[in-house]
């Protein structure tokens, strides 16, 4: 989702699917693939459906390794030049999400997933274009989870066991961080852990401490099912120097600072109950998953509807906390 109105209308919402290969749990109970690819088509079909969306990947279609450079790294691209940008990764319990945005980033020169390369990217061209351009950027980590904001990246947040309901183990000491409204209308939240890195390396570090913050569970489709929205954002805040030559000063840079946001989203599974064979607290998680997908959904037809948006329709961004955040 960008938010940018200056660039072309047509690229607001692109939507791009990924086909995961079947992994070894389902061949051993004789899974097979339900979906086929309509050859050279961005076109999917399930039965007798068919889906065309503006990218396809995976199974016989382009390899999964094209997504970054197809629909990632336009929006790096436009980071640098001052454009918000949103990417998220939406599907049930199961199908890719933290794999596909690498969101469960453990380091140890790991450099798959759509983070991991987003990070890579930043700084190559922070490091070309730094004898022009002064650099500040900052990272914050955070989950929602049930309606409630978390911040991964507080130190004082204590790790929750993985593979275990995160209902239970949700450690008693987090306490949830407030959205906050600024004058001229920006969203915030008050007190997040937004520290500033100078590199790769260091922004790696904060991906993979807060995801092992993160709120993970057990149901029937994935043992180790991420039970929140994960918000990874990188905010890139950059500022001309003036060259110098025999001490004086040579271009009028002036005092612009040029501030943009990319937030990497890796959403909580969309599934329907009855199939996860959730109940008690982790059906309680779903009501609250979906609810907060249902916003979200909402938001980005909004977004999409051209005339909607041109007329300045209402986009209703209120209606949840992730659509609210990302709003800023
Ligand atoms: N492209 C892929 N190639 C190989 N294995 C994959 C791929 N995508 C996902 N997997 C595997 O599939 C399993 C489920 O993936 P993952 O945990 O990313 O799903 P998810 O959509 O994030 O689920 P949840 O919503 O429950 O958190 C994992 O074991 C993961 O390693």
């Amino acid at each position: 989702m960008e938010n940018s109105e200056a660039r072309d209308s047509s690229q607001c919402v692109r939507v791009a699917v990924n086909i995961r290969p079947l992994i070894t749990s389902e061949l051993l109970i004789g899974c097979t693939d339900c979906i086929t690819v309509v050859p050279g088509e961005p076109q999917v079909q399930i039965g007798s459906h068919a889906f065309t969306y503006d990218y396809v990947y995976g199974s016989t279609a382009s390899p999964s390794t094209a997504i970054y450079d197809d629909c990632v790294a336009p929006l790096v691209d436009a980071l640098v030049h001052g454009y918000n940008a949103t990417v998220l990764a939406y599907g049930q319990t199961g199908s890719g999400k933290t794999y596909t945005m690498g969101t469960n980033y453990s380091g140890e020169g790991s450099n798959s997933g759509i983070i991991p390369k987003v990070m890579d990217n930043i700084f190559r061209r922070v490091e070309t274009m730094k004898d022009s351009t002064e650099f500040f950027i900052r990272v914050s980590f955070i989950e929602i989870f049930k309606e409630e904001v978390f911040d991964l990246l507080d130190a004082n947040s204590t790790n929750l066991n993985k593979g275990e309901s995160a209902s239970v183990l949700k450690p008693v000491t987090r306490v949830p961080i407030q959205i906050r409204e600024t004058v001229n209308g920006g969203i915030t939240l008050a007190g997040v852990t937004e520290p500033e890195v100078r590199s790769k390396e260091e922004m790696a570090s904060f991906l993979s401490r807060g995801s092992l913050s993160r709120a993970t569970g057990s149901t029937n489709m994935n043992s180790q099912s991420s039970r929140s929205h994960a918000i990874f954002t990188i905010t890139m805040e950059q500022k001309k120097i003036a060259r110098c030559q025999n001490g004086v000063t040579t271009d009028d840079v002036g005092d612009d600072i040029l501030c943009a946001k990319l937030h990497l989203v890796d959403l909580a599974g969309s599934e329907r109950a009855k199939r996860t064979g959730a109940d008690g607290l982790r059906f309680k998680e779903g009501i609250h998953i979906n609810k907060g997908l249902l916003a979200l959904g909402n938001v980005i037809s909004a977004l999409g509807d051209e005339k909607k948006r041109k007329e300045g329709g209402h986009v209703p961004y209120r209606d949840s906390k992730l659509t609210r955040l990302l709003q800023a």
